[in-house]
């Protein structure tokens, strides 16, 4: 029996790319931590990052996002950095449906988070970073403001139109939590919440971006198999809803029953890419996993078994 239960040919189309990672490399002094690593996503694809713990995968996912420099390689996306937008294009339907660019058009990123926001890529964390006194509803205008024109004076003066783009903001962080399954609990203290609806609400914070693409690191991390079952059924919604998604996760069964393709990092090499009928099958994979018992003493271990793998 394989992990994943995806049918063996999915006629969905997937489009052009919106990411394109090429060569990317990252030393921490004499430390590779990620060595000329490769990545395309196109649009509507979900795409999977694995490897054992410190392979490099979030240290990947930092070159992407901006939060690291890459010392080497370049990252290209389908954007552009986009200035704020005033209040009625921010709920324009037209807005929301951005069209993703021919490859040509793809542009590197300037290596800044915020214009990597605002170009279009959003992330959530392995640890979740939340702002815990503020309610569910306030976690995701934060995230919608890289898309609102407001100054410091328009808020100050909380004038007509600071009014009506922070009526704007509400609505739509409305929308993006009955869209995550957090409809009712508009008004509760993110460190009150459960923890699989944190993890929800730092979703729900990141769409309200806008992003074409978003990144998940380690979404499932410390959820019960139902909560685990409800990410799953979400990330395929935004997907459905046209997003890519990029995502790394340590549970395997959960990993190749969502993505279309696995990226699996070893040592901060890309030791495969493909299917993950393809990816779960190859020896190599199991053994970076399970080590071969030879030279694997010091190095660190995951929990997954060669029964998960398969
Ligand atoms: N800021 C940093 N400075 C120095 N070394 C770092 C830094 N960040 C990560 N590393 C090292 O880079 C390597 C890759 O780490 P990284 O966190 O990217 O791995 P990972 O695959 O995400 O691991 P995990 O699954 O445990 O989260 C590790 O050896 C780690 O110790």
């Amino acid at each position: 029996m394989t992990v994943t239960d995806r049918p063996a040919t999915d006629t969905r189309q997937v489009g052009q790319p919106v990411l394109e990672a090429s060569g990317v490399t990252m030393r921490f002094g004499g430390l590779l931590a990620v060595n000329d690593v490769d990545l395309t996503v196109r649009e509507g694809e979900i795409v999977g990052l694995i490897g054992p713990n410190g392979a490099g995968k979030t240290t990947f996912f930092n070159c992407l996002t901006g939060l690291y420099k890459p010392t080497g390689g370049v990252v290209r996306f389908a954007g552009t950095p986009r200035k704020p937008e005033s209040a009625k294009r921010q709920v324009s339907e037209a807005e929301d449906a951005v069209a993703v660019q021919p490859l040509e058009a793809l542009t590197p990123l300037p290596p800044k988070p915020r214009a990597v926001v605002r170009a279009g890529m959003a992330r959530t964390f392995q640890n979740i970073r939340l702002f815990a006194n503020m309610t569910a509803l306030e976690n995701v205008m934060v995230g919608r403001y890289c898309r609102t024109s407001s100054g410091a004076l328009t808020s100050i003066l909380r004038g007509p139109k600071f009014r009506k783009e922070e009526a704007a903001t509400r609505e739509r962080a409305q929308e993006l939590l009955d869209f995550v399954g957090l409809g009712r609990s508009t008004e509760h203290l993110a460190r009150n919440m459960p923890y699989g609806d944190q993890r929800r609400l730092e979703i729900a914070r990141a769409l309200a971006t806008d992003p074409k693409l978003i990144l998940l690191d380690e979404p499932t991390a410390g959820m019960n198999p139902l909560e685990t079952k409800q990410a799953s059924d979400l990330i395929f919604k935004i997907r459905d809803s046209g997003l890519s998604v990029v995502v790394i996760e340590h549970d395997m069964r959960f990993i190749f029953n969502l993505c279309d393709r696995v990226l699996c990092l070893v040592r901060g090499e890309a030791l495969i890419e493909g299917t993950p009928a393809e990816v779960q099958s190859d020896p190599r994979v199991i053994e970076a996993y399970i080590g071969t018992g030879e030279d694997d003493e010091d190095e660190p271990q995951d929990t997954v078994t060669e029964e998960e793998t398969r």
